[in-house]
């Protein structure tokens, strides 16, 4: 049987079957008949299976989830296909098929091929796989790390019954290995074989992926570690921003099918130096008000993800002040040009290849002074570290009464929490916002609700900038807390700096976040 025979017998096929569909994809040979009563087109979006047998074997279309034109078809958006072959004279098709809103599972589709379809259906296979992965890249291998002590200690569970079925589904090969204490990611990143892996996912909290930027960073050759090896993170933990900036969720299995489909994407890292340590930040920088919500209520975990909110409120109630003086190197400061950078990039498609590298950040007044040497290193630092003196051009300035200091990297620092619409992933820029502390009660719950409704960045105590570095020097206090990437640090002066595309994570898009920017 031919595929352009069965064509016109079948309802699914478009009548215009041997022109494009506008987007140059021909529909030209993109029906095979796989059984007497089954048939597969490559719909536009979807593989439409035309088969009797799904009218007998379910009726109730999955409680209604999959978009299918009647009982016996049903539409699988390429997006959800995860393998296609033919072996054995049997056609196997594995797919995400979901089993809520919030949850796909991997499912097959098998049929059997007679001997004289073999070549037609091995084109058909080629062009399906085509279709499905688009720019992302098929049979990734994958160093996996879960940590089982993070979030509630599900990762484990939630990493068999959830994420592996769907890796396996998708013949990407898996080297797994669960962490058994602190730091240990980032001694498996700095030792990698590179040249054998795509991608390092961690299930975890943000924590882990921290780690992992932080192994392949400390290397000889942290440049092309960094750009080989995609970061990617399948949330479970309790903070899973990195997920949900990335992947658009904070679902453990649709984490991992956006992964199985990601785009690789270069990330801006940021350098921190602190005493005489570098470390990578890869999410956020915090002092003030939201560092101390989280890392001071470590006590309240029981309270789940209420624990940040009441942190937050019992210190907006006693208007803690977080006096510090800092130096900041700004790149755009008013908010009209940030929404017109924000939307500049949304309509940039260059590839990734010219997204990273330092060109025209090294072009400002800062000359490299501190690196390793090594051109293979990580990156030279343009403003030198904490220790140094102040780079030239920057002033110290006295904000005595700071309520929060926060720099961001992504958007979303939770799944609910867009602190930083306009944040991009490689525009060479960290997002920096500072709220003062004496405020009034009224005008800080207005900005919870403001965060809530994706409108903090139009509030007018929201003091929003582009940045490429910062020294903050706390002052006037014994201890307190700064986060980086969530986690505690030394109360002591840092120093900041970004280095354009110098990681690399897989997204939807190849060059946005997940979150809705700057209304
Ligand atoms: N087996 C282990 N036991 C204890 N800690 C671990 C273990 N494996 C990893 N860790 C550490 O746990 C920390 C937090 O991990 P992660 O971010 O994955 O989870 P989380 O629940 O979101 O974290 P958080 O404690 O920040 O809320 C990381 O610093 C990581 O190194």
């Amino acid at each position: 049987m031919t595929t352009s025979a069965m064509a016109t017998d079948n309802p699914f096929v478009d009548p215009a079957s041997s022109f494009e569909d506008g987007r140059g994809n021909s529909f030209e040979g993109s029906t095979v008949s796989v059984a007497r009563d089954a048939s597969l087109t490559l719909g536009t979006d979807s593989l439409i299976v035309l088969d009797e047998a799904f009218e007998k074997r379910d009726r109730s279309n999955c409680c209604g989830l999959w978009p299918s034109g009647s009982a016996n078809t049903r539409a699988i958006p390429f997006y959800n296909v995860l393998w296609a072959e033919l072996k054995d004279s049997e056609l196997t098709i594995q797919y995400a098929s979901p089993n809520s809103k919030k949850s796909v599972r991997a499912a097959t589709l098998k049929y059997p091929i007679e001997y004289q379809m073999v070549e037609l259906v091995n084109k058909w296979v080629k062009k399906l796989l085509d279709r499905s992965y688009g720019e992302s890249q098929q049979r990734k291998r994958a160093k996996v790390l879960v940590n089982p002590h993070s979030g509630k200690g599900s990762a484990e569970k939630w990493y068999f019954r959830d994420v592996e079925p769907l890796l396996k589904a998708a013949q990407i090969t898996i080297d797994m290995v669960k962490t058994r204490h602190k730091g240990e990611a980032v001694d498996i990143a700095e030792k990698i074989d590179i040249e054998a892996f795509d991608i390092v996912a961690s299930c975890s909290g943000d924590g882990l992926p921290h780690e992992v930027f932080n192994g392949l960073g400390k290397r000889p050759d942290a440049k092309k570690a960094l750009s080989k090896i995609a970061v990617v993170h399948i949330p479970c933990g309790s903070g899973n921003a990195m997920s949900c900036n990335l992947n658009g969720t904070d679902s453990p299995s649709l984490a991992t099918l956006a992964i199985i489909k990601g785009i690789p994407t270069p990330l801006d890292l940021i350098s921190i130096t602190q005493g005489d340590t570098r470390t990578l930040s890869f999410l956020s920088q915090s002092l003030g008000i939201v560092a101390e919500s989280d890392l001071a209520t470590e006590h309240l975990r029981w309270m789940g993800g209420q624990r940040f909110t009441y942190g937050f409120l019992v210190r907006l109630i006693r208007k803690a002040l977080y006096p510090c003086d800092i130096a900041i190197k700004v790149a755009i400061d008013d908010k009209p040009s940030i929404r017109e950078h924000y939307k500049k990039e949304q309509r940039n498609h260059e590839p990734a290849g010219e997204r990273r590298g330092y060109k025209f950040l090294l072009d400002d007044d800062a000359s490299a002074s501190t690196g390793s040497g090594s051109d293979d290193s990580l990156p030279p630092l343009r403003y030198g570290t904490v220790n140094d003196k102040l780079p030239q051009g920057w002033e110290l300035v006295p904000y005595d009464k700071l309520g929060n200091f926060y720099c961001g990297n992504m958007a979303y620092m939770a799944s609910d929490a867009n602190f930083f619409s306009p944040a991009l992933p490689n525009d060479g820029y960290m997002d920096l916002v500072c709220i003062n502390g004496d405020i009034s009660r009224l005008e800080a719950m207005q900005m919870m609700f403001a965060l809530e409704g994706n409108k903090l960045f139009d509030k007018p105590g929201v003091w929003y900038r582009k940045i490429t570095g910062y020294r903050i020097i706390p002052k006037n206090q014994e201890d307190g807390f700064i986060s980086i990437d969530g986690e505690r640090v030394p109360f002591a002066p840092f120093q900041a700096e970004i280095h354009k595309g110098l990681g690399t994570v897989l997204s939807k898009t190849g060059h946005m976040y997940e979150a809705p920017g700057p209304v």
